[in-house]
């Protein structure tokens, strides 16, 4: 069972040693804690908080990373320098999942977010979810009622989904995401000078998606999980289709604003929502396990 404090007595450590590892970590590469956040997001809305995600491709498992969901999805190798030090301390203990949820929730704390009490007892699949990816995981030009739907099935309202979007007060999109929006014509919605600068970062109107051709989410803090993502909003700087529509959409707009006007309160609606999302649905014993390595189901 999911609880507080799950690993107090079969590893005490446990979440000392995930929160200096994310710390050392950030020191190393401070887009190590983006990641984290994008990570437990992807796991948990597909299915299960269940480091389903981390499978690689091998032995009939096709790996999660291939879908196009997860494009540009980065820093799986020190999910890796994480479990090794929770192996040293305790080995066979701590779940991949219950990693992917810890490192996100320091993560947020590094870049200047909340901090929050989460519970632990996840336990790891053993496949990967591919298949039902596309169902799951809201695209960025999405609807928003679509998004909502999707948040609303796994417990969080549209309030909750407002400020889980903040997330991308943080971090890059590449411009695959976003050339639908600068060409042929550029986005109406899209404040012009903005659309000017991000031609520049994205000059072909194909990219490939190979190309690290991307543009930081938030020009203003790009590294700080702040409210300065709705500010954005509000002087049409939302920077993919769904970010833009939380401010068009009657049901969200209202939200946008309060989020724009208040970082405590953003911050409060954030913890309270991931917290949420990163109980979803968790395996027990019976269909999941602690895997020994992240990347692999057990042998
Ligand atoms: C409707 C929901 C969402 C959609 C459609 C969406 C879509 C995207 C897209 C397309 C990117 C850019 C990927 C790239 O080009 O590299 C991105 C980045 C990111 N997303 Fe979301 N996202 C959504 C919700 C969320 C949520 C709920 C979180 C976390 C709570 C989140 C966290 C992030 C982070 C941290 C990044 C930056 C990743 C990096 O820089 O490595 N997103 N998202
Ligand atoms: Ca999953
Ligand atoms: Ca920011």
């Amino acid at each position: 069972e999911v609880q507080l404090n799950y690993y107090s007595k079969s590893c005490p450590n446990a979440e000392e040693i995930v929160k200096q590892q994310v710390i050392a970590l950030y020191h190393k590469h401070g887009n190590t804690a983006v990641s984290w956040i994008r990570t437990l997001f992807h796991d948990c809305m597909v299915k299960s908080c269940d480091a389903s995600i981390l499978l690689e491709s091998i032995n009939g498992i096709i790996s999660e990373k291939t879908s196009k969901q997860n494009m540009g999805m980065r820093n799986f190798k020190y999910i890796n320098t994480i479990k090794d030090a929770l192996e040293e301390a305790c080995p066979m203990t701590v779940s991949c999942a219950d990693i992917v949820a810890l490192s996100a929730r320091d993560g947020v704390v590094m870049l200047g977010g909340p901090h929050m009490e989460m519970k632990t007892g996840r336990k790891d699949s053993k496949e990967s979810h591919l298949a039902e990816i596309d169902a799951l995981l809201p695209n960025h030009n999405d609807s928003m009622t679509f998004v909502l739907s999707r948040f609303q099935s796994v417990g969080i309202d549209a309030e909750g989904t407002v400020a889980l979007l903040g997330a991308h007060s943080v971090g890059r999109v590449h411009c695959v995401n976003l050339v639908d929006r600068l060409y042929p014509d550029v986005d109406p919605t899209l404040d012009p000078d903005y659309a000017e600068y991000l031609k520049r970062r994205c000059p072909h109107p194909e990219p490939n998606p190979r190309d690290v051709e991307y543009s930081r989410t938030d020009l203003i803090t790009p590294m700080t999980l702040d409210n300065m993502y709705y500010k954005n909003l509000i002087n049409n700087r939302g920077l993919l289709i769904v970010d833009q529509q939380l401010l068009s959409n009657p049901i969200t707009s209202p939200y946008v604003k309060k989020m724009a006007a208040d970082n405590d309160y953003f911050h409060e609606q954030f913890s309270k929502a991931l917290l949420i999302l990163s109980e979803n649905n968790p395996i027990n014993e019976d269909v999941g396990e602690v895997r020994k390595d992240c990347r692999f189901v057990n042998k």
